[in-house]
């Protein structure tokens, strides 16, 4: 019999990341290196020949990214973005190309890119440019530790030692300053092979290694095998009625029968049992990278997204957590806006409790701002209803990968994890909970999507009026409203406020959020304030967000006067009221509006009609775009 023998380890091939400005030669480079070092079939060798020439070209190696780009296109290669090859001492690379900026994000973040080192093309001749300087920040944000510097080109600068040693110097000063020191720098014509698998014939100053034997140096990736174990919980299944068995793959480090594990954030305690396999005699251990399905002693009851670790070695564990964050979304990230954090198969509830800083990819510099705009790099803190257990984000490895989604299920960042947020001094422990049912499930079960529909206008202009009956008509319509009304909430919640300018942009503030937990509900808000401040109202839109919508009651003073249905002009004429809108406060009118209804030379009934259509309209609209 023979005995049952220790999972090996196979390193993973090196993941590489290849950037630069366009047109200093990362095509060329890519063709060249791939051909330098025996990895593309002699078809592909002839094809490049052949279309070169015929063009009347020596050999145009960018043709291999651009042919390769074509297969992708057909279907014919699985992704061009991701090339492997081996050096002639038979270690493995995958070249990771990033063609540009959002692609680069999108690489990086989806995990596409788990790599820990980097080839940076410069052309020697131009110097470092805008995406040099980009594509480097980025580097440097994502953490990756191993660059290359490649300077392309050189027969440009007539392979001479003074001025390709300056152009070293220029970039080196210009990393410093995003503090990458680059491992190597390694001069080379891609177009020629000057460099790249053997010495330039060209420059005999030059002592320093070809670009493969630079490769050769890049560090492999770290083994995940020795690291302390992470088995994140992908399902648990019912075997022979009996046993439950927990699959996922084990991201790092080795498990055997009879180690003891914890589980979750709850920390239960159990033991290996046995290491199940589907088509194979059931294991004694499992290594990294492997998928396995383990039976646990007692038979505790984890979930999916549930995360399995040894006693010795836990996580980390927080409820507030600062993260690095690549932006993709095209609008802005605002404080106060929720997600799910996605972490290996774990799924979290966050919210962005602050902005720390944004980088500004330009001038390589970070500054507080109150937004990330849109493909913004920033650091912002996150926080949850309930704590999260996470590994620090470590290139090269899944360690505290997340990715933020949002109710619409779209990717809309990176969030490689940071570590544990302290509370800054002063600052309130908040851990916003937001619903599990999101927009998009409300507007497919209603048939509408929710909204606030926010009316300003003079007293008397007629908003309390039009509001009303626009209600009862959506009510007709099967469509559910809520209905705030200036008055009605100061004789409850706001009944503490006056009519001074900071107790109405109180008010106005305590309207908006409540007009926004009822959209978020589903619920169709119709706002009836005076709100005579642009700035307050812009206020209320920011607090009320996609849902917001103005709609002006345009009414002449004097006609409100005229109808002065309660009566308080007169009284306010007399002066026995105070800072009456209008007459001793100012109003002032939108400029721009969603929709303006005129109230003089218009019935109330013909007003509530079309703000009726309007929202009517509107919600419809959005759902026929595919929000419901
Ligand atoms: N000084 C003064 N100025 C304006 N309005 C006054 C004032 N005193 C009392 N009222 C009554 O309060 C109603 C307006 O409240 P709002 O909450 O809509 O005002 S604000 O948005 O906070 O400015 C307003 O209701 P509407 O006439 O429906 O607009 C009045 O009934
Ligand atoms: N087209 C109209 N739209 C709304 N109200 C009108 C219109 N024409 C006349 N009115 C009258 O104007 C008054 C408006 O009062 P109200 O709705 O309380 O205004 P607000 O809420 O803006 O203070 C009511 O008496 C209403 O009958």
């Amino acid at each position: 019999m023979s005995s049952p023998s220790i999972v090996p380890y196979l390193l993973p091939a090196t993941p590489i990341v290849i950037v630069g400005h366009v047109d200093h030669g990362k095509s060329t480079f890519i063709g060249r290196l791939l051909y330098d070092t025996g990895s593309l079939p002699a078809e592909k060798i002839a094809q490049i020949k052949a279309s070169s020439e015929k063009r009347g070209l020596k050999i145009e190696w960018s043709f291999l990214l651009d042919s390769l780009q074509i297969e992708r296109d057909q279907g014919v290669t699985v992704d061009s973005t991701r090339i492997p090859f081996h050096l002639k001492n038979g270690r493995e690379f995958v070249i990771v190309d990033a063609p540009g900026h959002r692609q680069f994000l999108r690489n990086m973040i989806t995990g596409a890119a788990d790599a820990d080192a980097a080839i940076l093309v410069v052309d020697a001749s131009e110097g470092a440019k805008e995406q040099t300087r980009r594509h480097a920040m980025l580097l440097h944000l994502m953490g990756i530790r191993h660059v290359i510097v490649l300077l392309n080109k050189i027969d440009l600068l007539a392979f001479d030692e003074g001025k390709i040693r300056q152009a070293e110097k220029d970039i080196h000063s210009l990393l410093k300053r995003m503090e990458i020191t680059p491992s190597l720098f390694v001069p080379v014509s891609a177009r020629d092979g000057d460099n790249i698998t053997v010495p330039s014939p060209n420059m005999a100053w030059y002592q320093g290694p070809t670009l493969v034997e630079a490769l050769e140096k890049v560090p492999s990736p770290s083994s995940q095998a020795e690291l302390p174990f992470r088995f994140p919980v992908q399902d648990v299944y019912r075997f022979d009625g009996t046993k439950r068995i927990v699959a996922g793959r084990l991201e790092r480090g080795r498990i055997k029968v009879g180690d003891e594990v914890i589980i979750g954030v709850q920390g239960a305690k159990a033991r290996i049992a046995s290491i199940e396999s589907w088509h194979t005699a059931p294991q004694i251990s499992a290594v990294a990278g492997q998928s396995i399905a383990v039976v646990l002693e007692p038979d505790v009851i984890p979930e999916r997204g549930d995360f399995l670790f040894p006693p010795q070695n836990p996580p980390l564990k927080a409820a507030r957590i600062k993260s690095r964050l690549f932006w993709l979304r095209q609008e802005p990230l605002k404080v106060g806006e929720s997600f799910l954090l996605r972490l290996a198969t774990a799924e979290h509830h966050v919210t962005v409790a602050s902005i720390d800083s944004v980088y500004d990819l330009e001038t390589l510099t970070s500054a507080s701002s109150t937004e990330v705009p849109p493909e913004g790099v920033a650091e912002i803190t996150l926080a949850a209803s309930e704590n999260i257990l996470f590994d620090a984000f470590s290139p090269g490895t899944t360690d505290g990968r997340g990715v933020l989604v949002d109710s619409f299920q779209r990717i809309v960042g990176g969030a490689p994890l940071i570590g544990p947020a302290e509370l800054q001094k002063g600052e309130q422990a908040i851990h916003p909970a937001s619903s599990i049912v999101s927009p998009h499930d409300r507007a497919s079960r209603n048939g509408y999507k929710a909204g606030i529909f926010w009316l300003t206008g003079l007293s008397g202009s007629g908003k309390s009026t039009i509001a009303r009956a626009t209600e009862a008509r959506l009510f007709q319509e099967g469509i559910n409203t809520l209905l705030i009304d200036g008055d009605t909430l100061r004789s409850g919640l706001c009944s503490d406020l006056g009519f001074s300018e900071q107790d109405r942009a109180e008010n106005i503030r305590r309207a908006a959020y409540v007009a926004r937990l009822a959209a978020e509900s589903g619920l169709v808000v119709i706002v009836s304030l005076i709100s005579p401040l642009a700035v307050e109202r812009a206020k209320a839109k920011q607090i009320g967000g996609e849902f917001f919508q103005d709609i002006y009651i345009s009414t002449p003073l004097s006609v409100c006067e005229q109808r002065d249905p309660k009566g308080l002009y007169a009284q306010a004429r007399s002066g026995k009221l105070k800072s009456f809108t209008g007459i001793d406060s100012p109003y002032e009118a939108p400029t721009s509006p969603s929709l303006t209804l005129s109230t003089d030379g218009h019935s109330a009934e013909e007003n509530a009609q079309t703000l009726t259509d309007y929202i009517i309209g509107q919600i419809l609209t959005k759902k026929q775009e595919g929000v419901g």
